[in-house]
């Protein structure tokens, strides 16, 4: 049990960038084969709880759009209680930085944290290869805010390999539109036979975003930021966009960069993390 996380902490919901992104297949449900790069970074969401004894989940503060009862957070902490039979509740409070529809992994970084969390906090001592299990069954990014580390990933999504990360820092610019993940893996153009690559030979800088074409075409303000950002060397788009990035070598390069940003477009920078900062919780 580690002493420095408790009720009254705030819990960290970080954002993923994926670093490349191919499309090696479809499983025979249609869901699609990936390989993909995860990195953490240090920017992103945070949670707070408080124990309940009447046994239930209540999110305070709901999204806008979003109801209570199909929250990300609120998901996974009843799944939490249905799979270790646990009869305590919690009150969560949601600190919303990460945009929705962002290709951040946002709502799914959310559920990951609340089931690290409420797992500590409500002493149940599942596993962390049983806390992926069940975040797979929210949406194909929780697994690896669970696993917590950065990631070269296959399957869709949840077969995962630690690699190591260089020390990076990141310029994210957020274009005003969300993007919804479902429409860019439907789209008919969608390239779907990337070969596939063996994780050993995946070095820094390899490989492309086999989405963000089909993002651009169809939301032009992800293709105006993307190519605003290119001025700066090989930028990409995260995920499913919206949100694209640039990656350099120190905090000053990135702060440069981000003081030339046109007053039309919203940005940040945050630097690369090593692994998870809730990865300690589990052993
Ligand atoms: C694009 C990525 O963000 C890369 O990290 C993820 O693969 C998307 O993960 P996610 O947002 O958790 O997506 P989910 O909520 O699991 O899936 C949303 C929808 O996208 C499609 N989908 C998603 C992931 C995948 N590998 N193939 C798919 O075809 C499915 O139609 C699915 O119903
Ligand atoms: N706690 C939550 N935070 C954000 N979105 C949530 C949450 N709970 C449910 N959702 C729903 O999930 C959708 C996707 O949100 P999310 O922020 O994970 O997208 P994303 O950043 O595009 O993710 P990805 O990188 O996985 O494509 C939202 O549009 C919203 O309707």
């Amino acid at each position: 049990m580690n002493p420095a996380w408790t009720w009254g902490s705030a819990y960290p919901a970080p954002a993923k960038l994926n670093l490349f992104l191919h499309v090696v297949g479809r499983r025979a449900d249609g869901y699609h084969l990936l390989q993909t790069l995860f990195r953490f970074v240090d920017y992103g969401d945070t949670l707070h709880f408080a124990p309940r004894e009447d046994g239930q989940v209540r999110l305070l503060n709901p999204l806008p759009g979003v109801p209570e009862e199909s929250d990300l957070t609120v998901r996974a902490a009843r799944l939490l209680q249905q799979a270790a039979n646990c009869t305590r509740g919690a009150d969560i409070r949601l600190e919303k930085r990460l945009p929705m529809g962002g290709g951040l992994g946002g709502g799914s970084s959310d559920a990951a944290t609340v089931l690290l969390a409420l797992n500590h906090l409500w002493q149940l001592g599942l596993s962390r290869e049983r806390l992926q299990a069940l975040g797979l069954t929210l949406g194909a990014d929780v697994p690896v805010f669970i696993f917590g580390r950065t990631a070269f990933a296959e399957g869709v999504g949840e077969a995962l390999q630690a690699v190591p990360a260089t020390p990076a820092w990141y310029l994210v610019l957020q274009p005003p539109v969300a993007v919804p993940t479902v429409d860019i893996f439907r789209a008919p153009e969608l390239k779907r036979d990337t070969p596939a690559m063996a994780a050993a030979d995946w070095r820094p800088g390899l490989g492309g975003n086999d989405l963000e074409p089909v993002a651009c075409a169809r939301f032009p303000e992800v293709a105006r930021h993307l190519a605003w950002l290119q001025r700066f060397g090989r930028a990409r788009m995260s995920g499913s966009g919206a949100c694209v990035f640039a990656e350099f070598p120190d905090q000053a390069g990135a702060e440069a960069a981000l003081a030339q940003l046109p007053p039309d477009m919203q940005g940040w920078v945050a630097p690369g993390l090593d692994s998870h900062p809730l990865y300690g919780l589990l052993p």
